[in-house]
């Protein structure tokens, strides 16, 4: 009996992440399921020279391997033969050269297994190396909307947990499985050299095991697979505890965290378990049968040497030579079924490397320059429902003119769709019917880079990368380096130079993760200079409600009034200063402009727009008097 589902934290189908990303994509998930033997091997294609010259040197080492048991065998015979009254002189002349020859063998084993080693390992770091970047840049290259879908825990998982598997079965269990088939290849044939009788002995055991093998790699790449969807959910609820710890500490939910981990824990656990058992079973059958087997081999030889037909050293040397071919065998066979396992990782990671993005970031080439004052922002026909949510329509056929350096409010109940316009406009989605035009040209055919070196936005709660302050600002900049000077000359203009001074550290404070260590208003100035550094010619804000405290939202305010001369504004606005200093306040309700002009000439109007201010539905969070006139 699997386990039971997680508890609320997890509730759903336990295997929904995988699930979202297969059902998500039909063609991918088609592609992953054909990952083959050979595309896994494939990703060590650059490095086919050193795995040439690795497994040059393994065949040496590999030969030098099965030189010894002939040595050992040579030795035994020289000993038998000399008890048997051979001349002491001549004995020792024979040991000494045979001394003589392991050492040299000793020698070659050694420098060959060592070169040997360098050359794969440092093969498959450079695999892993290429597939991390690669997958990397696949993931990057998803629409914001892939994002909404799968959680991030699944994403970093695949990004280390998977590719590790996949890098030691590309290119080290080559060298193992190279190394092994050649060392039993060789020491079969030593063996029919010595017997051929006793090499057809082993030779039938050969059948099963393979067959035992093939059951269990068959078995255990299900279990393997399953795993890692189970250790992605759990390393998922980690995550997403670790970066809400204190939304957990103040809701006292430690033990319910503590509970969900464990649940999906459990899960890793139960096939950690089903794969403990297999091998508990597999193992001592495998064992058995090649145990067995050498011993049969073993009694028959020794019936052979009392008959005659054979030297006690050449059974010696038969016996060592059937133990090195058995181990490598099994070597082989553990390869054989690593490989299989890594189909299962491979599956999710090609999975991932062949997800064609629903929006081509390279597809845009545009860069339209537009009137001196250009920015022009239009909004023609969208409906627009979330790729997470197909079919719930946020927009239905909005319309939007922006002129350029006009600045329009957007107001309008909760749920409206107001963020839902701005995020248009980011092109963080495209509509699924209409265009969002720029300057009149569609999104999608603008270089993506100028795009967003045009259009800014500052977000109610910024989301800063744990570094310092100058670096926070300067990742702004479109070229992505700025000077010293136009940090701090953004700063100033966000009012944040002041606040950032008084840091011991000054710009080099860091703000830790997602800017923890800093205030919301301190937050958000640093974020508006990260915008303003950027000179672009469209912002979007979302303004600050009552979560900051007068003088921060001040400041705030100021740094955006700033910011916003002179440029091309929308903005969601939650105060009335705002939505009396905007050229044109557009109301959104149920995805459609429901009324569009100035503050007075809505009210004046008595519509929707008067109607929610004398509901107090707009700024209702800030201590700013109510409009005048509205009853
Ligand atoms: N990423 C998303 N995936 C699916 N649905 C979403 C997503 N973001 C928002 N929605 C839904 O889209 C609708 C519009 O949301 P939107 O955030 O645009 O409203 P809003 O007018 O900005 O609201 P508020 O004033 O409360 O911020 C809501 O019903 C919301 O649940």
């Amino acid at each position: 009996m699997p386990p039971r589902g997680p508890p609320p934290f997890l509730r759903g189908d336990p295997n929904r992440d995988y699930q979202l990303l297969a059902s998500d994509d039909a063609e991918a998930q088609q592609a992953g399921k054909q990952v083959s033997a050979s595309r896994l091997f494939g990703l060590a294609r650059q490095e086919v020279w050193p795995l040439a010259a690795g497994s040059l040197v393994l065949l040496i080492g590999a030969a030098a391997q099965v030189y010894f048991p002939k040595l050992a065998g040579d030795l035994i015979d020289v000993a038998i033969q000399h008890e048997a009254g051979g001349s002491p002189k001549e004995a020792r002349r024979r040991t000494s050269a045979i001394l003589v020859q392991i050492l040299a063998v000793l020698a070659i084993s050694a420098t060959a297994d060592g070169l040997r080693s360098w050359l794969f390992q440092s093969a498959a770091e450079r695999v892993m190396f290429r597939l991390r970047t690669r997958l990397f840049a696949a993931l990057l290259r998803q629409e914001v909307g892939f994002y909404d879908r799968v959680r991030t825990g699944e994403l970093t998982n695949r990004l280390s947990e998977d590719t590790r598997m996949i890098k030691t079965v590309a290119t080290s269990s080559i060298a193992s499985a190279l190394r092994s088939a050649a060392i039993c290849s060789l020491g079969l044939a030593m063996m029919f050299a010595t017997s051929w009788l006793l090499t057809s002995l082993v030779l039938c055991a050969i059948p099963p095991l393979f067959a035992l093998f093939w059951l269990f790699a068959r078995i255990s790449r299900r279990f393997v697979k399953e795993q890692l969807a189970a250790s992605a959910r759990a390393t998922t609820v980690a995550e997403e505890v670790f970066s809400n710890v204190r939304t957990v500490r103040s809701f006292a939910k430690e033990g319910a965290m503590q509970a969900s981990y464990e649940q999906a824990q459990r899960r890793t656990l139960y096939f950690g378990l089903r794969s403990a058992a297999l091998e508990a079973v597999f193992f001592p059958v495998h064992t058995s049968l090649a145990t067995g087997t050498m011993m049969i081999v073993l009694w028959w030889g020794a019936r052979l040497v009392i008959d005659s037909r054979m030297s006690a050293g050449a059974l010696s040397a038969f016996v060592v030579y059937a133990v090195y071919v058995a181990a490598n065998f099994g070597m082989l066979m553990g390869v054989f079924s690593s490989v299989v396992q890594a189909l299962g990782a491979g599956e999710r990671v090609f999975q991932l490397l062949d997800r064609q993005p629903a929006q081509d970031l390279s597809s845009g080439t545009q860069r339209p320059q537009g009137s001196p004052a250009g920015g022009e922002l239009v909004l023609r026909d969208v409906h627009f429902a979330y790729p997470s949510r197909p079919g719930a329509w946020v927009l239905r056929g909005l319309s939007l003119h922006v002129a350029p350096g006009n600045k329009v409010a957007l107001v309008g109940p909760s749920g409206g769709g107001k963020s839902t316009i701005v995020a248009l406009i980011e092109r963080f989605y495209d509509p699924q019917r209409g265009s969002v035009l720029l300057d009149g040209v569609p999104l999608p055919s603008i270089d993506h880079v100028y795009l967003h070196s045009q259009v800014a936005l500052v977000s109610q709660e910024p989301v800063l990368f744990a570094a310092s302050i100058a670096d926070n600002i300067a990742f702004g900049c479109p070229g992505g380096s700025a000077s010293q000077e136009q940090i701090e000359a953004a700063a100033r203009i966000a009012n944040a130079h002041d606040f950032i001074c008084s840091f011991p550290q000054g710009y080099q404070t860091l703000v830790g993760e997602r800017g923890v260590r800093l205030s919301g208003g301190q937050k958000q100035r640093v974020a508006i200079a990260r915008a303003i550094i950027m000179q672009p010619r469209v912002l979007l804000l979302d303004e600050a409600t009552s979560a900051l405290d007068a003088e921060s939202e001040h400041m705030v305010q100021e740094a955006l009034d700033r910011i916003a001369a002179g440029r091309t504004v929308v903005v969601i606005a939650h105060r009335l200063s705002t939505v009396q200093a905007a050229d044109t306040v557009a109301v959104v309700e149920g995805g459609c402009i429901a009324e569009q002009g100035s503050h007075q000439q809505l009210l004046e109007a008595g519509g929707v727009y008067a109607a929610l201010v004398r509901r107090q539905l707009l700024f209702a969070s800030v201590s700013q008097p109510a409009p005048q006139g509205t009853d």
